[in-house]
């Protein structure tokens, strides 16, 4: 039943609900890829299940342009319906199809459009950037309760699947907690919480606050995602322990690292690490640390060559500028020193139409391929050297860093320097950030993890892309 008793309307047709429909019909997933405009898209979708996601969300389509469009082209590039492959029902869910707007009745026509090709419709309230300040969509709508209400409530009441919703939380834990019952009455089946503010963004993005997370996820009573402060492994469990909440959500860490969930489910996990220990060089026992990191860090030149082979297996178009997107942040950990790959994959240039038949994609293929041997030649120098041995530490953040030809998370020096705060939480968050401990912080975060060691906590250790702004949504 749609069973959220506050619920206004019911909605016309009976359709799973809350923990009926997350278990019943997703699987209860607990590792979940977030949505990212031009990178939660097909091919990196089929990529990220094949490394345990276990629910993915496109990339937002704003309802406006959807709804007054008639430009199939236009349409396409937000989910192509034609192809048949966006919301395959064996090769791409569970899915969930995110969407931006203003209006309830543009939104409904929109997600009416795509309810067939996808398990429910999320709606972004958290998009903090000026291009939703100025279309009044995302975080903008944060002060108008009245307006978010209507445009979940007109979707839980007709679409024959559920509606979920996507939000930042506000200054306060009882601001957010009376926001989220809000979007619960609504009709929202599945909340994530993302624990930064709308204010915290780009070069201020800062950590995100996972106590509030765990107030919303105690005062519903539908499932919650947690959103925020993921890099590693390690983070995962933690979060999921301190928020107490159903899932985790990964943007950035996953983007840098499309295996960050690999493992986890365990289904998956011995599939991966049969597949991954057998072409380690040092063929140690799937539970030595290598083969563990490996199957948490594939070496990323063969991730990029594994994503590009999507790309081409697919009738549905990549658009180029998520290719390169791709493509700069699964290599980044080697780009930084091997800058004539960097360049020469900046500089490639691929038409913005037609298929990528015929070895279109070919420049790429090839730097992919010359990273490849360079990162077999290192990793060959450094044979007989235990992983221990290889990992550093990174001297701003204190944050473990890998061998270069790994996957793994990226964050860029944060700025101001790095502050560490006494913890009243173990929740790493961000909220008590205060005084700056300097240096002390390079000592006091070995941590393997992007939140803090038990006793201080990190302030600003920002993921951001080498070759583009950061994109906080
Ligand atoms: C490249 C990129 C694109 C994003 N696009 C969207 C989007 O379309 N919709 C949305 O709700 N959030 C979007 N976000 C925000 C993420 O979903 C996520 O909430 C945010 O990055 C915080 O998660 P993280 O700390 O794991 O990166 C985007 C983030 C990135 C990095």
């Amino acid at each position: 039943m749609a069973g959220n008793p506050a619920v206004n309307s019911e909605p016309a047709k009976r359709k799973l609900a809350g923990y009926e429909f997350y278990r019943e019909v997703l699987g209860s997933p607990k590792y979940v890829v977030a949505p990212m405009v031009d990178q939660s898209e097909l091919a990196w979708r089929r990529l990220s299940r094949r490394y345990g996601a276990q629910l993915i969300y496109t990339p937002m389509i704003n309802a406006k342009i959807w709804a007054d469009s008639t430009n199939k082209v236009i349409r396409s590039s937000f989910f192509d319906l034609d192809t048949g492959e966006e919301g395959d029902p064996t090769t791409d869910r569970p899915l969930i199809v995110q969407f931006c707007g203003n209006d309830p009745d543009k939104l409904l026509k929109s997600a009416k459009a795509l309810e067939d090709r996808c398990d429910a419709v999320d709606i972004n309230l958290g998009c903090p950037q000026e291009i939703a300040k100025k279309g009044k969509y995302g975080a903008f709508l944060q002060d108008d309760w009245d307006l978010i209400y209507k445009l979940i409530n007109i979707l839980h009441v007709n679409l024959s699947i559920p509606v979920t919703a996507k939000f930042r939380v506000f200054s306060t834990v009882e601001k957010t907690v009376e926001y989220a019952k809000m979007l619960e009455r609504a009709g929202a089946q599945i909340l994530t919480c993302h624990g930064r503010l709308r204010e915290q963004r780009g070069q201020n993005a800062g950590l995100a606050d996972w106590a509030k997370i765990r107030a919303v996820k105690e005062s519903v009573s539908v499932p919650v995602f947690a959103n925020g402060n993921i890099l590693f492994q390690s983070d995962i469990e933690k979060c999921l322990r301190e928020t107490g909440c159903d899932g985790v959500m990964s943007a950035e860490g996953q983007l840098y690292n499309a295996a960050l969930f690999s493992g986890l489910a365990q289904d998956f996990a011995s599939k991966l690490v049969a597949s991954k220990s057998s072409s380690s060089p040092s063929a140690e026992s799937s539970h030595s640390p290598l083969s563990l990191a490996l199957s948490q860090h594939p070496r990323h030149s063969d991730l990029a060559l594994e994503y590009l082979d999507i790309v081409k297996s697919l009738k549905t178009r990549t658009s180029v500028s998520a290719i390169k997107g791709h493509l700069f942040k699964i290599m980044r950990p080697a780009l930084s020193r091997e800058t004539d790959l960097r360049e020469r994959l900046g500089k490639v240039v691929i038409k913005k139409t037609g298929s990528y038949a015929d070895g279109v994609l070919q420049p790429y293929v090839d730097i992919c391929l010359e990273m490849k041997e360079r990162m077999d030649r290192d990793e060959k120098q450094a044979e007989g050297k235990s992983l221990d041995e290889l990992v550093t530490i990174d001297e701003v953040t204190g944050f473990r860093v890998l061998p270069h030809w790994l996957a793994q998370p990226y964050w860029r020096p944060p700025r101001p320097a790095v502050s560490v705060v006494p913890a009243k939480r173990t929740n790493g968050t961000g909220e008590d950030r205060g005084r700056d401990e300097g240096k002390k912080a390079k000592l006091d975060l070995l941590a393997s993890s992007a939140v803090a060691s038990p006793n201080h906590q990190v302030v600003a250790p920002v993921i951001a892309p080498v070759e583009a702004p950061v994109v906080t949504v």
